[in-house]
């Protein structure tokens, strides 16, 4: 997985409420460089992984780093981060120089220091994703999905696919056909699988996310039940072909190919969308409703909004 570091040099006093969206937006750590620290004890989040030296400091203000996983989500984040932290001024914090830089961080370095921050997590009522490198012992409810998401989207901690797991475990009914658009490391077809799909096609652009994909069906024993081919969005694919569709993409693209979802789905189908940013979250709900689904529920995490709709049956 690459990290993106985003740094903010500003103020003393802004230090408190940028560190808070730099959470809030799901940076995995933040590292204040403030040179008051050098005459205390520093403590840093990321132990040995990130070292920093007395040059590093900045002679004035305080230099606020995040780290953010890079991901189709990316610029989005960055936008909405940045626009939050602008905010402050309308509440009378001084941003002093304001000044924003977002670089890749080495990959090398951080190669595996991601793991570190990366545990078993309970996703919705039934699932939990535990990564392979932990040892992890299931309640008897629980469903676990082992998952090693290497250097594809889906380690199953953001907000976009949490909401669409919580999604699809209402919305499968066993038996189900399900298919998954933009699969990354398989989670959601995983999900499906486990939450009782009796078939499930898995589709992504990225080779590198297909290979990722077919390496965690494998280890979760699902390679009777789920398909991963490469594939372009819905490209190819017949009318009338599944009970539920879902697709954790970009709200851009989930509106350029509502009509798409709309013809695969059978009537009476379920059509989960996420990685819908809040402020695109109308654009959204007018496309779907333009290619002529029902709006059935709305769900939101953080900055994030998932949508359930449906293709309603012509008799109804
Ligand atoms: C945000 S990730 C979602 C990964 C996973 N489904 C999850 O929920 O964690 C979006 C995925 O869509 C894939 N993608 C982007 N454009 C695509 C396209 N045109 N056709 C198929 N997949 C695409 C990306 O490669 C990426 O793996």
């Amino acid at each position: 997985m690459k990290w993106a570091e985003f740094s903010i040099h500003t103020t003393q006093a802004a230090v408190e409420p940028v560190c808070h969206i730099l959470h809030q937006s799901g940076a995995s750590g933040v590292v204040i460089e403030d040179p008051s620290d050098l005459v205390k004890e520093w403590s840093k989040e990321f132990g040995t992984v990130y070292e920093l030296s007395p040059d590093d400091y900045p002679e004035e203000g305080v230099i606020v780093k995040a780290y953010f996983p890079v991901n189709s989500f990316l610029n989005e984040t960055i936008e909405e981060t940045k626009g939050e932290i602008n905010g402050l001024t309308a509440h009378h914090i001084d941003l002093g120089r304001n000044q924003v830089s977002v670089s890749e961080v080495d990959e090398e370095d951080w190669a595996t220091a991601w793991k570190k921050y990366y545990h078993p997590i309970k996703v919705s009522n039934r699932l939990t994703i535990i990564p392979t490198w932990e040892e992890y012992t299931p309640n008897e409810e629980e469903m676990i999905i082992e998952l090693d998401p290497g250097m594809a989207f889906g380690t199953g901690t953001h907000p976009t696919t949490i909401l669409s797991i919580q999604a699809l475990e209402k919305s499968i009914k066993s038996e189900d056909r399900v298919l998954d658009v933009g699969t990354g490391s398989g989670v959601l077809a995983i999900a499906a699988a486990k939450l009782g799909a009796s078939s499930v096609d898995a589709f992504d652009l990225d080779d590198v996310a297909v290979t990722s994909a077919i390496g965690n069906v494998e280890l979760n024993q699902s390679v009777s039940i789920i398909n991963v081919r490469q594939n372009d969005l819905v490209q190819g694919v017949q009318a009338d072909s599944y009970q539920v569709v879902v697709a954790n993409i970009l709200a851009e693209v989930i509106t350029s190919f509502a009509h798409d979802v709309y013809r695969i789905l059978q009537q009476g189908g379920t059509y989960i969308t996420s990685g819908i940013i809040k402020r695109k979250k109308q654009d959204v709900k007018d496309a779907l409703t333009e290619a002529g689904f029902v709006l059935k529920e709305v769900t939101e995490m953080d900055d994030w909004v998932a949508i359930i709709a449906e293709k309603p049956r012509y008799d109804a």
